[in-house]
């Protein structure tokens, strides 16, 4: 399987996802700069990770959603290319349009750096299937903007179309609805704010993420 990981100008956890990716596909992503305008062909999974891009300025992931690249990664996702926003990189989905809703200010007001335990959605994607619908798995996150807010009807509609993809089972931030991450309406776009690649090995004290590239790597 090959697979890219998209480095802005603040990453900080472009090379975690690029071990977890190593580790389970068994080859090494191509790291794509932001300021490149394509992705490496024959791409099967982009990864768009977390950190803190432009410094969060403006609003987390509003700049890099304007990034050259990004054009690139929206016609990779309408190709039915696999694309996992984690953290910032669900801000940047969120704010380049490829999902609903946007990442707000945590209600507590403070960074949130902890496990969370989070209820799988019964969303369709290729990144879920080696979950159980309700299934309670922990994966960590780390933010302050995990906040997901979004109006009543779309909210409605996320929920109505099965895409949400995890719930906190605790609230950790305010998100409405608890929701965590969300898929596209085909599935293969996914953003959430816990961070898979942190809970791979089993020094990183759970592989609850591991499960989530195993089965894209399934599919
Ligand atoms: N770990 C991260 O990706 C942090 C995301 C974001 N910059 C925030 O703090 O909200």
């Amino acid at each position: 399987m090959k697979t890219a990981v998209i480095v802005f100008p603040g990453s900080n956890c472009d090379r975690d996802l690029a071990v977890a990716l190593r580790d389970v596909t068994g080859t090494a992503p191509v790291m794509v700069w932001h300021r490149d305008t394509e992705l490496p062909d024959g791409i099967d999974l982009v990864g768009v990770p977390g950190g803190f891009s432009y410094g969060d300025y403006l609003r987390s992931g509003a700049m890099a959603a304007r990034s050259p690249i990004m054009r690139a990664v929206a016609d990779a996702a309408d190709r039915g290319v696999g694309v996992l926003g984690v953290c910032n990189g669900f801000q940047v989905l969120t704010e380049a349009g490829l999902l609903p809703g946007a990442l707000m200010r945590n209600a507590g007001l403070g960074f949130v750096c902890r496990d969370a335990a989070l209820t799988v959605g019964d969303a369709d994607s290729p990144f879920l299937k080696g979950y159980a619908a309700g299934e309670t798995v922990t994966i960590p996150v780390a933010h302050h903007d995990g906040n997901y807010a979004a109006d009543t009807e779309t909210l409605d509609r996320i929920e109505g179309e099965g895409r949400v993809a995890f719930r906190y089972a605790d609230h950790v931030n305010g998100s409405a609805r608890a929701i965590a991450g969300i898929v596209n309406a085909s599935g293969n776009v996914l953003g959430m704010m816990p961070h898979p690649e942190r809970a791979v090995e089993v020094a990183h004290g759970g592989q609850d993420g591991r499960r989530l590239f195993e089965a894209f790597l399934a599919r």
